[in-house]
């Protein structure tokens, strides 16, 4: 039986294929290579092609013996979600609907699927525990809500089960140096730090320095892109073993601004560069930290690389060894 692995030339996708082989699971990987890289895939067989292209969903589910899905292919990022409505609730939500008709018609009962801190919106207080009310304030995570309804629907009407990952965020690198992040372009703040200090670029903006935080920089909780693939592991053993659908939260439960990383940043790769304050961006909550205690205590979900300053380490040597990302290797 196989795990499929929708988007797993992502980011997020490639550690967890990463680790899925590595454990002898049997991997079939569906991604339409726009933000993911075929060099991303450590292994698995690569289906190219679109969650919407219903046809395709038939053919891969016939073609293989899918026990799980899990699920990583959408669109993730804050700000374009906030100029591009359309495309997310087409490719997060439509393309959702799409997975769930097809593993209605092939029978298969099992997903585990990125949702993000971003459902929670402003939180009521930190860290965030998975029963804290959800109120996004941007559309990429009310479109990961509406994912996590309608997966609620597809268990009390057809017995899928599921289980959401609410990711915190995502940073770092495969240790084994061959996977690492890549987006294009990159908007994300670690990476685009890394590439400030290698010289490709002139300056990192702060996005507002007037928010309720002690430095009046936002403050985010960054975990390691493994310990985030491991949890999909567990996740996947825990509707093997007959687990009731569920919402976890994945972070380290640590919080560091922005201003804290990018000092950290300059620490570990011994570079000075130059930081300009810019206006704030829309849709970015000021704090979001996770509790994970139900994490660790239901999946057993005990992540080996907490320390800021590690997981920034191993993004740097990501980034020095692979400075144009996938292209320029
Ligand atoms: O050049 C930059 C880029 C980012 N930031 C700030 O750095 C923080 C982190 O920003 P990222 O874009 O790296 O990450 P986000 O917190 O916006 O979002 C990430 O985490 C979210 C959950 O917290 C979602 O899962 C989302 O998909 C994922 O991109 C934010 O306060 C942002 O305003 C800057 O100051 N300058």
């Amino acid at each position: 039986m196989a795990i499929l692995v929708t988007g797993g030339a992502g980011y997020i996708g490639s550690h967890t294929v990463a680790e899925l082989l590595d454990k002898g699971e049997e991997v079939v990987v569906l991604d339409n290579l726009q933000t993911g890289h075929r060099e991303a895939l450590l292994g698995g067989k690569l289906y190219e092609g679109d969650l919407r292209d219903k046809e395709l969903l038939k053919r891969l589910f016939t073609e293989n013996s899918i026990d799980a899905v899990i699920h990583f292919a959408a669109n993730s990022l804050v700000g374009e979600s906030m100029q591009n409505p359309v495309k997310y609730y087409d490719n997060n939500v439509y393309g959702t609907l799409c997975l769930l008709e097809a593993m209605q018609q092939a029978g298969v009962s099992k997903i585990v699927f990125s949702s993000t801190a971003a459902t929670y919106g402003e939180p009521e207080k930190v860290p965030i525990e998975e029963t804290d009310r959800t109120a996004p304030t941007n559309v990429y995570g009310e479109t990961k809500l509406s994912m996590e309804t309608m997966m609620g629907w597809f268990d009390r009407v057809l017995g899928i089960k599921y289980v959401a990952l609410r990711y915190f965020n995502a940073a770092g690198a495969h240790a084994s140096g061959k996977i690492g992040e890549d987006h294009q372009p990159e908007t994300h703040l670690i990476p685009l730090i890394l590439q400030t200090a290698l010289g490709q670029r002139e300056s990192i903006a702060v996005f507002g320095d007037d928010y309720p935080t002690e430095d009046g920089t936002c403050i985010r909780d960054y975990i390691h892109v493994s310990d985030l693939a491991d949890a999909h592991l567990r996740a996947v053993d825990y509707l093997r073993s007959g687990g009731e659908s569920n919402v976890f939260n994945l972070g380290s439960g640590n919080g560091f601004s922005v201003n804290q990383v990018i000092s950290k940043v300059k620490e570990v790769t011994g570079v000075d560069f130059a930081v300009e304050v810019k206006p704030r961006r829309a849709g970015d909550p000021a704090v979001l930290i996770a509790s994970s205690g139900k994490a660790r205590s239901v999946l057993g979900w005990n992540p080996q690389r907490e320390n800021l300053d590690d997981i920034i380490a191993s993004a740097w040597q990501w980034h020095q060894n692979h400075p144009n990302g996938y292209a320029g290797k």
